[in-house]
């Protein structure tokens, strides 16, 4: 009888493979103790503080940062690309109304794959112009994906895509009809840049996962759509505002932490597997928030969420639980007038290119994915006929 126990064989069994490296790679790190993170060995920061999304796109995905003239190229041809074809928006026409825009979204880059064939196998100078140019087309035709369906469901026109705008000016312009004012197209262009990369996280591995098998791009990426949405990853920045409308007010706050924490439950938007102190990226879109209040005044959402992350320091900062990138980027894009159910795919729209710099860096090199299991069931049992069983 064979072994069940074992695939092949099993030297350790890491929950969530916590710890396991899965891949080698030059995309970006971080430093979860003192709350660190780099895109190819730049300080997010930096990059928040002086880079663009097309700019920070063209670092991750060609490991340098470009020339004036590499970027202006790299930029034409993300505005070249921002068109969809027709059928992809009839096919949107077809979703319910319902329809949340992340799986609006997966589905419609799926589709994008039928549209732009990619060859089976794939080498050398010629397929680096095919690479590039599937980068190309995704990460430029992303937004007026989001765009088109967050009008189309409530009966609008999708409007098209302007060549004079840049990525995240165009990405506002689509959705709203207006050009945004110089402050909302930085902010918008900053929180790009936050998103854009974080290390060997679900939606990557899902990627990669995805893309180990030949699978083309689109598929990889429609998966790794998938993988975002979920409240775990991606999709806890759109609970975290669903939990500060639920809790209404400052004083609401501490009753509702105690009830979630007595009853096990997970607050949106804290924890993180790599940092155990407050996320680098919460802290710049903080920032981002003062930057956009800076006349007002900071309003009910940013003062209930600060009194969440006050109230749980002793907690669960004591165990390392802190606020992620998740907690403070919709209260970013709530002030900006942005819909709470396009929180996540604002998030898709910068980490495409994230997930496409690992995919280009596996291509050709990577080995399939198949991890092995603890087999945990029955062994040797017989078969038993129908009218014998109890
Ligand atoms: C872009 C992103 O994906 S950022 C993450 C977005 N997700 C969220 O904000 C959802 C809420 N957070 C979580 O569910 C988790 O912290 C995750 C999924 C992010 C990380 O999960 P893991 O690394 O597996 O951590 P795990 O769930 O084992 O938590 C470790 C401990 O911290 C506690 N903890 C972790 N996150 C939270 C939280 N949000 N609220 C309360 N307690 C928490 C756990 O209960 C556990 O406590 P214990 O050791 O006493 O049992
Ligand atoms: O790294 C993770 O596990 C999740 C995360 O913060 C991200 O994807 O930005």
């Amino acid at each position: 009888m064979a072994d069940h126990n074992t695939d092949n064989s099993i030297s350790c069994f890491s929950p969530g493979l916590a710890g396991i490296p899965v891949a080698e790679s030059a995309v970006s790190s971080v430093d979860g103790k003192i709350g660190y993170l780099e895109y190819r060995g730049i300080d997010i920061e930096q990059l928040a503080e002086r880079s663009s999304f097309e700019e920070t796109s063209y670092l991750l995905l060609h490991g340098v940062l470009p020339t004036a003239e590499q970027l202006s190229d790299f930029d034409a041809k993300l505005k070249h690309h921002r068109r969809i074809k027709f059928r992809i928006r009839d096919m949107m026409k077809s979703f319910p109304e319902s329809a949340h825009p992340m799986d609006s979204l997966q589905a419609t880059v799926a589709a994008l794959g039928m549209f732009y064939p990619f060859p089976k196998n794939i080498s050398g100078e010629m397929d680096k112009a095919t690479v590039d140019s599937v980068c190309i087309n995704l990460i430029a035709k992303l937004p007026t994906l989001v765009a088109a369906h967050a009008r189309m469901r409530h009966g609008d026109d999708p409007i098209p895509p302007r060549d004079d705008l840049s990525h995240a000016a165009n990405f506002y312009y689509m959705l709203t009809g207006e050009e945004p004012y110089h402050l909302t197209e930085r902010i918008l262009d900053v929180a790009f840049i936050v998103h854009a990369e974080h290390t060997m996280n679900a939606s990557t591995f899902s990627t990669l996962v995805t893309a180990s098998t030949h699978a083309d791009p689109y598929t990889s990426i429609s998966a790794a759509i998938g993988a975002l949405s979920g409240p775990l990853h991606g999709g806890a920045n759109e609970d975290v505002l669903d939990m500060l409308d639920e809790i209404g007010t400052v004083e609401n706050a501490e009753v509702y932490l105690n009830r979630k924490l007595a009853n096990k439950e997970k607050i949106s938007g804290l924890g993180h597997r790599v940092y155990k102190t407050r996320d680098p990226r919460a802290t710049l879109l903080v920032k981002l928030y003062k930057q956009l209040t800076d006349k007002i005044g900071v309003d009910i959402d940013y003062r209930i969420a600060r009194q969440i992350e006050k109230l749980s320091e002793s907690t669960l900062g004591a165990k390392g639980v802190c606020p992620n990138v998740d907690f403070y980027s919709g209260i970013v894009y709530r002030k900006l007038g942005i819909p709470t159910d396009l929180f996540t795919p604002i998030f898709a729209i910068a980490r495409v290119s994230g997930w496409l710099a690992h995919w280009k860096e596996q291509l050709g090199s990577g080995r399939i994915y198949r991890p092995a299991q603890i087999y945990v069931g029955k062994k040797g049992d017989s078969y038993i006929p129908i009218d014998e069983r109890g």
